[in-house]
């Protein structure tokens, strides 16, 4: 079913407005305090708007306004919500805490077990039906749960990080699940996680301060994100600019040839993986010594490497010249920023390099490794000039 929404609550700062097709899955990101559990709250009948009015199909949820106030009790908007935790009752079993849906709709007790049966099964958890929940791990716990939510019959289904109180051992399995369950169905996930955005929904809204910032299909939010939160999510970097007769040229001085449509002026974002720019060092004229995997293994690159006043760098790359801010460990990479943006080199070549904050360095990135697209003018929560690099 179609959903719709629009609601505002002064005191919580929130005013946000959606519409959600049948079928669609929209996953909500945002940092904390951002007015993402204000929204499921409010669709699930927990919290009233002082204003606003949404709508599932042709039921109406609320409509709050001058001289309106519908509030339709929470059981009977056709929601269903998945915590976090379980939340499963523990004195009953697990089929009996799916049945309990069912039962309390009137269904008689033995078709309401035939139906959590039937739900145990699809989750993946008919052997566990008269465990009760104190005997069960996480995982089979939020398996059960989601049985739970299911057996409801849901016209939405809300899912509130879902996944964040699973060992990561145990997430995937469930990912998976969801990832099955939620196919053609109306439901909203909240989440910190991209990666669960990603494999989720087909459709993301980035709340900040209650308001909405970003908002469309998942892949354009992720590609081309229009903020510094959004660009931290997708794990790129954002460097804010504008249309030049050149292209594209950054607020940090970073100049990439570019021939969009736009005329001079225009506001442009440029977005680029960390792991594909590239760091030579400017005096010494060091580069990297390029091993595969690591960022900058195409700077050397016979094929392609010219040698410059600084060293060599492939013909058409974009080159700043910056001192770095940071370097960081993460992982198997260390991630060096600079100028507003963020590369991630191999450990051997940063130590090659001799690169510590303070280094003067010059970035490289390629044109086919960054992405430019128009960009709404910056809003007073956005990020300043240099744009955003991404998360620490
Ligand atoms: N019970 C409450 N009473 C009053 N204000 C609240 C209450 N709960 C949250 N708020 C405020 O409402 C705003 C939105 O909070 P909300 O909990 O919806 O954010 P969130 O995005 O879910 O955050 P988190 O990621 O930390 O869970 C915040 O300013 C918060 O301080």
């Amino acid at each position: 079913m179609d959903f719709s929404f629009e609601a505002t609550l002064p005191e919580r700062h929130f005013d946000v407005a959606f519409a959600l097709a049948h079928g669609q899955t929209l996953a909500v990101l945002g940092p904390n305090g951002a007015g993402k559990s204000t929204l499921l709250n409010l669709v699930a009948g927990l919290l009233a708007p002082s204003a606003g009015r949404a709508t599932l199909g042709d039921g109406v949820l609320f409509d709050v306004g001058a001289g309106r106030r519908v509030l339709t009790e929470p059981r009977r908007r056709g929601v269903s919500l998945l915590a976090q935790e379980a939340l499963l009752f523990p004195h009953l079993t697990a089929l009996e805490n799916v049945a309990f849906g069912p039962r309390s709709r009137g269904m008689p007790r033995a078709q309401a077990h035939a139906t959590a049966t039937t739900w145990l099964d699809r989750v993946g958890v008919a052997e566990l039906a008269q465990r009760r929940p104190g005997r069960l791990s996480g995982g089979q716990a939020q398996r059960v749960a989601v049985a739970r939510a299911l057996a409801a019959e849901p016209s939405l289904l809300l899912l509130d990080e879902p996944l964040a109180a699973l060992d990561v051992t145990v997430a995937p399995a469930v990912r998976a699940l969801l990832r099955d369950v939620l196919a053609e169905r109306t439901a909203i996930v909240v989440t910190h996680d991209p990666l669960d955005a990603f494999l989720l929904a087909d459709h993301v809204l980035v709340l900040d301060g209650g308001r909405v910032v970003e908002a469309g299909p998942t892949g354009d939010v992720l590609t081309r994100p229009v903020t510094g939160f959004g660009a931290r999510l997708a794990g790129l970097n954002l460097v804010r600019g504008r249309r030049t007769p050149a292209g594209f040229e950054g607020s940090n001085g970073l100049v990439v040839p570019w021939e969009g449509p736009h005329l001079p002026g225009d506001e442009l974002g440029l977005a680029v993986r960390p792991a594909a720019v590239a760091v030579t060092r400017a005096a010494a004229g060091i580069t990297p010594n390029g091993s595969r995997g690591s960022a900058g293994s195409w700077l050397d690159d016979d094929d392609d490497a010219v040698s410059g006043a600084d060293g060599p760098h492939p013909i058409g790359a974009s080159r700043l010249t910056a001192r770095v801010d940071d370097v960081e460990h993460r992982g198997d990479v260390v991630r060096v920023h600079a100028a507003g943006m963020a590369a991630d080199l191999a450990p051997a070549d940063v130590v090659s390099l001799g690169i510590l904050p303070g280094t003067e360095v010059v970035l490289v990135v390629r044109p086919e490794d960054v992405a430019i697209y128009p960009l709404p003018a910056p809003g007073p929560r956005d990020t300043g000039p240099g744009g955003a690099a991404v998360g620490r």
